[in-house]
């Protein structure tokens, strides 16, 4: 292998109980809001193509009149318990919230910067309340911020002149501070989120993504990191020069789910997934498709199956109010979590072979395998081809506690019949399973 300084440190992934109980995660939530939510996607009354919260780079926006939006950020709707009580009624398991996105406006008093809540209307810090209330709602709270802030004068796209090097180096430290904030005035956050890390600036900067990562460990030991912050001295990001992840997860899986289980390569991994096609702050037309609960529920069951996390993306109004269609899909969400959820937290992948019905997961605790179905067959005969050495003591759907008509077909083939009818939502079977030999034992009569 390629002897390198700021590669990966570690082969395999994390040990220790901090990341086990990220993996346990299941479904989480993300956050994206500030400045971007107020104009919604629209400027001078007319639609921006593009992300919402990417409209300062829109070329018919003039950066000043973008960043002069931080007069007008007053959102007196703003109810972070009411945020809380709505990700915990959907089963949210932890949160991940813009504290600076791309533009460089902060929601947390920063002093390294005059681009924050407190030059607002607001005057107010938003990250505080905000990881109060969703911790007492037993939320984990993450923290995500943009390394690239178009504010900050220093911020380089690439490093072309002594001078630009200068700049940049002025700007890591900057960096580096205001990361040393976050974690400080909130020493709940159990990770950072990092984002805005492709240009050649920070490719060129390996040593310092290095070196910040393990300051930020030290500061925060147990720190969950994913593998969007490093690169390595080569420039290469995710994957080091000898093909091993940065950071304790894999976070290149935004917008899309892994096919196979081989491109998951055995690394942890969450999927960050929008609504609309690709809104991640409030705008005001969402146009193209809008999935359904249906279709959130299949992504979040397919991730799980495949060993992963699944977080759906909100966009709140520059006013604080969530929109209808945000408030509802949170809420179908929350009543089929409430029946099926322990197919999702704390489970992964199981050793049985997928089928076209759905998806299989299998429970860390329980130890049960569930069958998350969203193909009924027109026969409602569900195919299962059940693995080695094991047997099927009972099959149940959730939350009826029914018990399902069990049919040998031949060899490891077995059909378990779903009772008929139009389904809403995806129906979970919980398959008990036990060892071949413990039920010849159960078989044999007692002498
Ligand atoms: C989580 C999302 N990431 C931001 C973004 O700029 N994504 C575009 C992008 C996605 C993948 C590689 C490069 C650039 C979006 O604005 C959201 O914050």
């Amino acid at each position: 292998s390629i002897p390198l300084r700021h590669g990966a440190h570690r082969i395999g992934n994390r040990t220790d109980s901090d990341m086990a109980h990220w993996r346990d995660y299941g479904l989480g939530q993300f956050i994206h809001w500030g400045l971007y939510a107020i104009p919604g996607g629209f400027w001078h009354g007319q639609p921006v193509n593009g992300a919402a919260e990417w409209i300062r780079s829109s070329k018919k926006v003039d950066p000043k009149e973008y960043d002069a939006l931080i007069s007008q950020f007053n959102p007196v709707k703003y109810d972070p318990v009411a945020w809380a009580l709505m990700a915990k009624n959907m089963g949210t398991k932890y949160v991940t919230f813009t504290t600076k996105h791309h533009d460089g406006f902060c929601l947390w008093p920063s002093k390294y910067s005059d681009f924050t809540i407190m030059q607002s209307p607001w005057k107010k810090d938003i990250i505080k309340p905000f990881v109060e209330a969703y911790n007492k709602q037993g939320i984990d709270v993450y923290l995500y911020f943009s390394i690239m802030d178009w504010h900050n004068p220093d911020w380089r796209y690439e490093l072309k002149t002594k001078s630009d090097s200068v700049a940049f180096d002025r700007f890591k430290e900057f960096t580096k501070n205001q990361l040393t904030e976050l974690l400080t005035l909130y020493p709940t956050t159990k990770g950072l989120w990092f984002d805005g890390t492709w240009d050649k600036s920070w490719k060129a900067s390996g040593a310092f993504s290095d070196e910040l990562e393990q300051y930020l460990k030290k500061l925060r030991p147990g720190l969950v990191i994913g593998s969007r912050l490093r690169a390595d001295e080569k420039g290469n990001r995710h994957l080091d020069a000898n093909g091993r992840l940065m950071g304790d997860y894999h976070q290149v899986w935004e917008r899309k789910i892994p096919e196979t289980i081989a491109e998951v390569k055995g690394y942890d991994w969450e999927c960050v997934m929008t609504v609309p096609e690709n809104q991640w702050g409030y705008n005001a037309r969402w146009s193209g498709h809008v999935k359904s609960s249906s279709e959130i529920i299949e992504m979040l069951a397919n991730c799980v199956s495949k060993g992963g996390n699944f977080v759906l993306n909100f966009g709140p109004k520059g006013d604080g109010s969530f929109r209808e269609e945000e408030i509802r899909l949170a809420k179908e969400i929350g009543n089929w979590m409430a029946v099926n959820g322990e197919a999702i937290y704390a489970a992964g992948q199981s050793d049985f072979r997928k089928e076209d019905w759905g998806y299989y997961t299998k429970s860390k605790t329980s130890g049960k395998t569930y069958m998350v179905v969203f193909n009924t067959p027109v026969t409602n005969m569900l195919k299962v081809n059940i693995p080695k050495n094991q047997k099927i003591a009972s099959q149940k759907l959730l939350g009826s506690k029914q018990v399902l008509p069990l049919e040998h077909i031949e060899g490891r083939m077995h059909y378990i019949r779903l009772p008929g009818g139009v389904r809403q939502q995806p129906a979970v079977i919980e398959l008990q399973l036990i060892s071949d030999d413990q039920k010849k034992e159960l078989d044999v009569p007692k002498t």
